[in-house]
């Protein structure tokens, strides 16, 4: 049998007094495309920075392809991966923000060759061809030589997840990668996701997009407080939620 990809167990976070996560499970399989939703300060963010170890979790567990990434032993003490062990882990997820953050200096093929060519040390030739193709993947193959200036924020965004999908992750996270976007090139980037899922890309979304939850997503996850309260189909959780709050939330946003 399959194991999840990622495994979170249990899994608390506060900042202070506040409780951002207060005890989330979740399986996110192989394969599988997740959309959590919720309102602002819900703890998705959260959720998706302790994932990839932005954030460091102060109870639970996180498991990524069956390594263990934090967890609160018996005792009491929380295990803690080194910087290097953290940095390697990291290194199987790619990220992608609501803001783009693209060197301003380079150009979309220099964004997208950094990484490998730096980070992993790979053959220059070999990940400027590899970069070439995503580009072309994320309909920007004229654009290889523009610097982010010249591009839309659209643009930006697509050379963002090529620049991500560049170092082979296992899973990608979105964290509301549309929402710093004029809404005519919203479309643009959620076609490249879509294209994405399909290709068989675990991923986790944070979205306000429920037409792309519903379209994409294998599974939604409505989070309120931090904490999961429904979770299931995106045909089941939108359109026959089974908890009054997620369709109190609902009914406020469509
Ligand atoms: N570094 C931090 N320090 C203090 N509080 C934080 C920090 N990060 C997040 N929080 C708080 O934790 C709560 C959850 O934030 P989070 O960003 O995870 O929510 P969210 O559901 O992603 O919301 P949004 O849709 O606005 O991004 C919020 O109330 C936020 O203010």
């Amino acid at each position: 049998m399959t194991r999840p990809l990622v495994a979170i167990r249990s899994v608390c976070k506060n900042f202070g007094e506040f409780q951002a996560l207060k005890s989330v499970s979740l399986d996110v399989w192989p394969g599988e495309v997740m959309c959590l939703i919720g309102a602002s300060g819900s703890g998705k963010t959260t959720l998706l920075r302790c994932v990839n170890q932005l954030t460091a979790i102060d109870s639970g567990g996180i498991w990524l392809d069956g390594d263990l990434l934090g967890v609160r032993e018996q005792g009491g003490r929380l295990h803690r991966l080194s910087e290097r062990q953290i940095a390697r882990q990291r290194l199987k997820t790619g990220m992608v923000f609501q803001r783009f953050n693209l060197f301003p200096h380079k150009t979309a093929l220099e964004n997208i060759v950094e990484g490998p060519a730096q980070v992993q040390g790979r053959p220059l030739d070999q990940v400027r061809a590899e970069a070439i193709e995503l580009l072309r993947r994320v309909g920007l193959a004229a654009k290889a030589e523009s610097y982010p200036a010249q591009l839309s924020g659209g643009q930006q965004q697509r050379v963002a997840i090529a620049r991500a999908l560049a170092m082979k992750p296992m899973l990608m996270l979105f964290d509301e990668p549309t929402s710093a976007l004029d809404p005519e090139l919203v479309g643009e980037v959620l076609a490249v996701m879509k294209e994405l899922a399909q290709s068989g890309m675990t991923m986790m979304v944070v979205t306000h997009e429920l037409g792309f939850a519903r379209e994409v997503a294998d599974r939604v996850v409505y989070m309120d407080q931090g904490s999961i309260v429904e979770s299931g189909q995106a045909s089941d959780v939108l359109g026959a939620p089974r908890e009054a709050r997620t369709r109190a939330f609902l009914s406020a946003v469509i």
